[in-house]
């Protein structure tokens, strides 16, 4: 449906988008996920057309969308990180005007619009000016737009950033309802998101494609993802004698605490769960066990190893990592919020005004 082939975007000497490849299939929620300045923004920005590449093609149906503009954007409705909105419009006279740009038919433009404004919860706030609407009801708007002439593939970038959290939750649900009949791609750089929404997710880091597959396998990526985590009252010497009688251990790291503990972490041959013998083995030594749990890998780890490596771009330096719980989401344990820089216009020099091109 989409094939993204070979795509690279020099800004300058900057590198943004490195060689990137990857096929979109029809229905399924893709999540792009990776930090700010990561190359997100460009890359939809060039599938959707907004974008000219520095080399490679984007393929649309089989349509080029750059030398093919009109067929290839048939099948796609692009809401931008910047919703471009007409604040002075209602909400209705702009989904008209939408209509008409996106050469919805006139006779079908009135029922299309209604259907959409449905779709998006938007009818009762039809009348009003966009400009008095919350952020989360102008997200809608600009999601409407994006909905508007029913393209297959709907390309959200960064759909749910600055709002509260109750939108968020909203507009996650409205992305989940239309994804039952569009095949739905989404920038992300909260990876709770892309976990909540997404069926398959591509990580994106320096302008490249690190790592691409569904959130649970993605979480199996790394070998040898479990580890056994114990603490126990004993010196360094004493543990390794103990451990020396369990075979299965196949590696096993020590880290002796001031208070006379020691952290253990063991990985076994074929990922055995040796719980149960440790307890044992630990009892009849006579040794204390303060701590003995499973610890997997997350999808969080994985995202931090494979973006944090090979870090080249300054920007993507300083923007830095940081995980914990982002303020807006009520309900995740795993978020990552990257602290957003001041917006990157994603347009080149002298490249076209976002407004002009719905
Ligand atoms: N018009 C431009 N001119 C020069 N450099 C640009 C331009 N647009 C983006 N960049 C740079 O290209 C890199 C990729 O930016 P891009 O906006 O695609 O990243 P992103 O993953 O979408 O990040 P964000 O979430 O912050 O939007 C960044 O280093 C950015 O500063």
């Amino acid at each position: 449906m989409i094939e993204v082939k070979n795509l690279v975007k020099r800004y300058g000497s900057h590198l943004a988008v490195d060689h990137l490849n990857f096929t979109v299939e029809s229905g399924q929620i893709y999540g792009f996920l990776g930090p700010n300045g990561a190359g997100k923004s460009t890359t939809m920005n060039i599938m959707t057309g907004y974008l000219g590449a520095t080399e490679g093609e984007v393929l649309i149906n089989g349509h080029n969308i750059l030398e093919e503009p009109e067929a290839a954007k048939k099948s796609i409705g692009y809401l931008p990180e910047i919703p471009p909105l007409y604040l002075d419009m209602t909400v209705k006279e702009y989904l008209d005007f939408a209509a008409e740009l996106k050469k919805v038919k006139k006779k079908d433009r009135k029922s299309e619009v209604d259907h959409v404004l449905k779709l998006v919860k938007l009818e009762e706030v039809e009348g009003r000016l966009i400009k008095n609407l919350s952020k989360g009801y102008k997200q809608r708007v600009g999601l409407a737009q994006a909905v508007l002439g029913f393209p297959e593939v709907i390309i959200l970038d960064e759909p749910t950033v600055g709002l509260d959290p109750k939108q968020i939750i909203e507009i996650r649900e409205l992305i989940k309802e239309l994804s039952k009949n569009h095949t739905i791609i989404l920038s992300s750089h909260i990876l709770a998101e892309v976990q909540a929404v997404c069926d398959y997710v591509m990580i994106i880091a320096h302008g490249k494609l690190v790592a691409s597959d569904t959130p649970e396998n993605l979480e199996r990526l790394l070998n040898g993802s479990e580890t056994i985590e114990l603490t126990a009252k004993a010196e360094e010497t004493r543990v390794r004698e103990i451990l020396s009688k369990i075979e299965e251990i196949e590696t096993v790291d020590y880290k002796e605490q001031q208070d006379g503990t020691t952290d253990i972490f063991i990985k076994t041959v074929d990922q055995k769960d040796i719980r149960e013998k440790l307890f044992h083995t630990f009892a009849e030594e006579h040794c204390a066990l303060l701590k003995l749990n499973l610890s997997r890998i997350t999808l969080e780890d994985v995202f931090l190893k494979l973006t944090q490596e090979e870090t080249g771009d300054p920007e993507q330096k300083k923007s830095g990592f940081h995980t914990g719980k982002f303020d807006s989401e009520p309900d995740t344990e795993s978020d990552i919020e990257i602290p957003e820089e001041p917006s990157v216009s994603t347009n080149e020099e002298g490249g076209e005004d976002d407004e002009s091109d719905l």
